[in-house]
């Protein structure tokens, strides 16, 4: 709980939060596979972006996995609009701790060490210190994460965060169950759900 005992401890995951994914999975797909049908963004739903390739045809699905375990794509991504702002801003905040926490693929090879240089990079070395990677998010303790996946569920069956889900095109038409939120964009009042963490 976000009070008087101490900082506000924020998650904020990275893929679909800070750097974007979807954009360069697509981009990607085109390039390499320029005669095959694909998913547009308006089109995506559900977190898996190979699954949604796997209905459009069987075997689309390892082709576009080919292209998120390539060598550069995690570090190549683009920062999500206003993310890197909205960050500097929140690390100098008072009584505030953030870390970003976010989940290496399976094959692990080129995603994770791309993961810490895409954070040296875009936010600095401070960051690289703030990265918690974890396959399992429910076991990490904090008043607030900020996720584009809409179910997120581990080893702990009660994590102490409240999940506010980050609008992302593959989960702009999940209905939310109150008293789950979102937000929106960094363009939206994340300072507001901070502020609603600490009154608790
Ligand atoms: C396979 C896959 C991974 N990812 C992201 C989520 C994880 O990062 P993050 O936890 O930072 O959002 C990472 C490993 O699964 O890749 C997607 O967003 N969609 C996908 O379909
Ligand atoms: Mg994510």
């Amino acid at each position: 709980m976000g009070s008087a005992a101490g900082p506000l401890r924020v998650l904020v995951d990275m893929d679909g939060v800070l750097a974007d994914f979807e954009g360069a999975v697509l981009r990607g797909f085109r390039a390499r596979f320029p005669g095959e049908p694909r998913v547009e963004l308006a089109a995506r739903r559900g977190f898996s972006v190979r699954e949604q390739y796997r209905c459009l045809r069987e075997d689309l699905a390892a082709k576009v996995a080919s292209v998120y375990e390539s060598p550069g794509f995690f570090l190549g991504l683009d920062p999500i609009p206003g993310a890197l702002e909205a960050m500097q801003e929140m690390i100098h905040m008072q009584d505030t701790e953030v870390f970003i926490c976010t989940s290496p693929l399976r094959k692990y090879e080129h995603c994770i060490v791309e993961k810490y240089k895409w954070v040296e990079k875009h936010l600095g070395p401070e960051f690289v210190e703030r990265i918690i990677l974890t396959r399992d998010k429910t076991v990490v303790s904090a008043d607030l994460l900020f996720d584009d996946k809409d179910t997120i569920r581990g080893a702990e069956l009660n994590p102490s965060w409240e999940h506010v889900l980050f609008t992302c095109c593959h989960n702009r038409h999940v209905q939310l169950q109150a008293p789950r939120r979102r937000l929106l964009s960094w363009a939206d009042d994340w300072k507001a759900i901070l502020e609603s963490k600490r009154r608790q």
